[in-house]
């Protein structure tokens, strides 16, 4: 089982140890489960944390087993009032789930037979790339297959902790009762969050893999690298013996060959991140991944059980969430520039075409920022200049515009009420996604732009996850749009800006003669009053205060950007 952590302030120890600990306590036999933790941020808070953790997780292991406990992450458990499935729920039970809670807050300890858990902070220098999460779940990979060796692997990021204690074996079975068995690589397992704020403000949603991979290859030293344990064991697997390989006596002895496959220039010159374990060159090293096992012909197997099987935290406020978006966009832009391209993988590869539409789909998600741009500018472009782009009133072809306009609306909207979703979230959801367009995506189109000139290297941006944001409804707040001095809101407030100066231009009657005597009609205002209501959050924004107020540097840069588009719009229609 592995678990990413990256950043002690972004990503609290206390989130990472509630985690490991729901995964130490699964129903799987103890001795047969080892959870690696990778801390990419080398905190000695987060290695304190864990420390302390597998101290406590000694008397909580057995207690979420004895109860058969559902949510086995202490913080959620103990939010709530004492609970446990078992049908007799005694005055036993009581006094130890006391005794327990107050052991949670406090942290003491005793011993019985528990998973392995081990700590990585793997070797990182200034020259050598370290490729973020995916060269993180390389070291991962191979620290574990010289340790523990297990057949099986789970990959959690640091906040998702286990929501149903039987997942393990679900995915066992799952995988294990496939039609054709040796062809499964993956079961993957939809994001679902804790403590989601209601009506999915920030728009929010993303997926969590499991990856349980096999590995392939021919000349295992130029694969894998050249750790003799490493290789021996490639070798086992890829002959079909590694059933006896790892006994957790010689765990301890494995510890200098962990050292050496845990080195910064391990991976020099093998196939690892090209081959090999997950694949370098995106910051969506996940979708990469996966676009690449499917590229092999593997099969995997989406699995949305009830209760979710993970449950992880959705950034909240307006630059978490853009932050994390902006890094999506970049990843799968990068993919769809690099070989690994799903039209490739289709033409040279296994991939089918039905798969490669999907992955195209999600690809070009960053480059849509750029239409979008410009449709959001064009009703004020045509305001300014009193020209138009939709048909008059009086035209039959204003049904053409109206019609697109309802039948996209409704259908989407149906998706929303057809599961129970209110009407408020559908709207959420369609505002978010024309701020993201704008904002996230585009910078994701820049920041591909530059490292297809060579200028910059992509980032991977951690998402902050704190606790502190209230799901209490009784919290104004808690829903509400937040920003910071990130340029990433500069194109949102111009747009808004260039939208309102139209309006106020139009309602005020200071158009310019129309040229042809057909000048802006209700269509363009429409349209304009529609990108306002869409940037609502950011129009609330120039007015707020602290964290809730668009920062003034930010306003003056899109208030001389929206001067600069008037003054084109007049210039323009000079000519
Ligand atoms: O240099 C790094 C950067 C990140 N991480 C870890 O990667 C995980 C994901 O990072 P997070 O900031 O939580 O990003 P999310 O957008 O929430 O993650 C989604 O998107 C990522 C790809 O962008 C995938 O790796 C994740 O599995 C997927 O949940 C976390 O556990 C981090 O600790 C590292 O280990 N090393
Ligand atoms: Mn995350």
């Amino acid at each position: 089982m592995f678990v990413t952590t990256a950043d002690p302030i972004l990503e609290p120890p206390i989130i990472t140890v509630n985690t490991v600990l729901s995964l130490l306590a699964v129903d799987y036999p103890a001795n047969k489960l080892a959870c690696y933790v990778s801390d990419d941020g080398c905190s000695p808070l987060t290695f304190y944390a864990l420390v302390e953790a597998s101290k406590f997780a000694k008397l909580w292991v057995p207690f979420c087993k004895k109860y058969n406990i559902q949510v086995r992450a202490p913080f959620r458990y103990f939010s709530g009032p004492p609970s446990s499935s078992s049908p007799d729920v005694s005055s036993e039970f009581r006094q130890e789930w006391k005794k327990m809670k107050v052991i949670w807050e406090n942290t003491e300890a005793q011993t019985k037979g528990l998973p392995h858990l081990v700590y990585i902070s793997r070797e990182k220098r200034p020259k050598h790339p370290h490729h973020f999460k995916a060269g993180a779940m390389n070291v991962l990979s191979r620290v574990s297959g010289v340790m523990t060796n297990a057949p099986f692997m789970l990959n959690v990021d640091c906040d998702m902790y286990a929501n149903n204690p039987q997942i393990v074996l679900q995915a066992m079975c799952v995988l294990l009762g496939v039609n054709n068995e040796s062809d499964a690589a993956f079961v993957q397992y939809p994001q679902r969050f804790y403590g989601a704020l209601k009506d999915d403000p920030f728009g929010n949603q993303f997926v969590v893999l499991i990856h349980v991979r096999k590995l392939s290859g021919e000349d295992l030293q130029k694969e894998f690298g050249n750790s003799k344990v490493f290789t021996k064991l490639a070798a086992q697997i890829l002959s079909g013996l590694n059933e006896k390989t790892s006994s957790p006596h010689d765990f301890l002895s494995s510890i200098e060959a962990a050292y050496h496959v845990a080195g910064c220039g391990y991976e020099y010159g093998t196939s690892w991140g090209t081959k090999v374990g997950w694949i370098y060159g995106s910051a969506t090293e996940d979708v990469l991944t996966g676009l690449t096992i499917h590229g092999k012909g593997w099969k995997t197997v989406y699995c949305s059980p009830d209760p979710p099987a993970f449950l992880g935290f959705a950034p909240s406020g307006g630059p978490a969430s853009l932050t994390q978006q902006k890094r999506w966009a970049t990843g799968l832009l990068e993919i769809l520039f690099s070989s690994r391209s799903p039209f490739i993988a289709t033409i040279f590869g296994k991939l089918q075409f039905r798969q490669c539409l999907a992955y195209m789909w999600i690809l070009v998600w960053a480059l849509r920022s750029i239409p979008e741009l410009c449709y959001a500018a064009l009703p004020a472009y045509c305001i300014i200049t009193n020209s138009h782009f939709m048909p008059q009133v009086q035209e039959p072809a204003i049904f053409i515009p109206i019609a697109l306009f309802i039948i996209y609306n409704l259908y989407t909207l149906s998706e929303y009420l057809q599961i129970g979703l209110s009407v408020h979230e559908w709207w959420n959801n369609q505002r978010m996604l024309r701020i993201i367009s704008m904002t996230a995506r585009l910078f994701g189109v820049l920041s591909v732009i530059l490292k297809l000139l060579g200028l910059s290297e992509t980032m991977f941006e951690v998402t902050q996850k704190d606790q502190t944001t209230t799901t209490d409804d009784s919290n104004a707040n808690a829903g509400r749009f937040t920003f910071d001095g990130s340029s990433i809101f500069v194109p949102g407030t111009t747009i808004l800006l260039i939208n309102m100066i139209a309006l106020a231009i139009g309602l005020l009657g200071f158009l310019p003669a129309a040229r042809d005597g057909n000048g802006s009609g209700i269509g363009e205002f429409i349209c304009s009053v529609w990108v306002v209501l869409c940037f609502w959050a950011f129009l609330k924004g120039l007015f707020g205060k602290g964290k809730y107020g668009i920062p003034s540097s930010t306003i003056c840069k899109s208030g001389a950007l929206a001067l600069l588009f008037v003054h084109f719009c007049k210039w323009t229609s000079r000519i």
